[in-house]
């Protein structure tokens, strides 16, 4: 559609029907950002609940983070969510879950953005065009929509300083040049402090207590300090964690042989074909496990399941 005869179908469109108003039928055809909508939490906590397997600590937390800070029609600052943890354990798979529940074209949403570190920053010698975009880029898109959502994958390869250029944006200022920042949502992912994590989860593993004993008070601390002082974790003595300027650090515990197969199930599933325990099992056991003599984990979480299964 363009935008003038979209207007005039659905001008006479909402003439014809005398019941939704314009804004309501505009925003059925086209994106709209709707900053005062609240977060539909019974949705998100089914989403997370039948789709996000293995982390309890994250699906607790990213609930009580959005419904929190969307529910709140005054919120002094925007919300930040580090995201840590092992390969393939769900942390792009919950944003993207956090996105369609935020805006519901999810990712493909105008109103979401998606950095990749090695693809949108690769080069170090471009550090300050690369604050000064992500500045303007981000300046921008807040001004179009106050609740926009970004997220920055791999921030383990983020040359160390770049993401202190957006350190204003999520302090408690009301405006910065007559734009407020307070209703945008930042999403940090990072494969840093998932050695901290893994060595918890084996501590309790070994101690013969359950995973979902495993507590954020146990986490949360030794991750702030641990991204803190990693030269490797984006967030090397930035200035957001200095500054508390982070809300949430969200472990993501390394998944079991039981979580492997649960996403072999939920991508027969997804794939519309009838659930085969033989194939399941045969998947599953094909994934690597460690530490090297109790085999827990999958080092890869649920990474390649879908392309192995393509084998099957
Ligand atoms: N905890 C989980 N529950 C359900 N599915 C999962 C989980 N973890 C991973 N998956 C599946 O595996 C795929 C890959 O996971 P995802 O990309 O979210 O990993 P990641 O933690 O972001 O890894 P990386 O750090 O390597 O980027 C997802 O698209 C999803 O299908």
């Amino acid at each position: 559609f363009e935008p003038i005869s979209l207007g005039i179908a659905i001008g006479a469109a909402s003439a014809l029907t005398g019941y939704l108003s314009y804004t309501d039928l505009y925003c059925r055809f086209a994106e709209c950002c709707r900053e005062e909508q609240p977060l539909n939490a019974s949705a998100l906590k089914l989403n997370l609940e039948e789709k996000l397997f293995g982390q309890h600590l994250a699906t607790e937390v990213i609930l009580k983070a959005l419904t929190g800070f969307r529910n709140n029609k005054n919120p002094k600052k925007p919300l930040t969510l580090s995201l840590h943890g092992w390969a393939g354990t769900g942390k792009n798979f919950v944003s993207q879950i956090a996105a369609e529940n935020l805006h519901p074209k999810g990712l493909k949403s105008g109103f979401v953005h998606l950095f990749v570190s090695t693809l949108h920053f690769p080069h170090e010698q471009h550090i300050k065009l690369y604050q000064d975009q992500l500045q303007r880029w981000i300046r921008g898109n807040v001004s179009a929509c106050a609740s926009s959502v970004f997220i920055f994958d791999e921030m383990d390869k983020l040359h160390p300083g770049v993401i202190d250029a957006i350190k204003p944006f999520l302090d408690y200022y009301e405006q910065i040049d007559g734009v407020s920042y307070r209703k945008a949502i930042f999403i940090f992912l990072s494969n840093a402090g998932g050695d901290l994590i893994t060595k918890t989860a084996l501590d309790f593993w070994r101690a013969g207590r359950k995973r979902e004993d495993i507590q954020l008070k146990d986490l949360e601390p030794v991750l702030s300090v641990g991204v803190f002082n990693n030269k490797h974790s984006g967030l090397w003595h930035s200035g957001l964690i200095d500054r508390n300027l982070i809300d949430y650090f969200i472990p993501f515990l390394p998944l079991e042989y039981s979580h492997v197969k649960m996403c072999v199930r939920a991508e027969m599933k997804a794939r519309g074909s009838a659930i085969d325990e033989d194939v399941v099992t045969r998947v599953a056991e094909e994934m690597t496990f460690f530490p090297k003599d109790e085999k827990i984990y999958s080092d890869k979480g649920c990474k390649t399941v879908q392309s192995r299964l393509d084998f099957h």
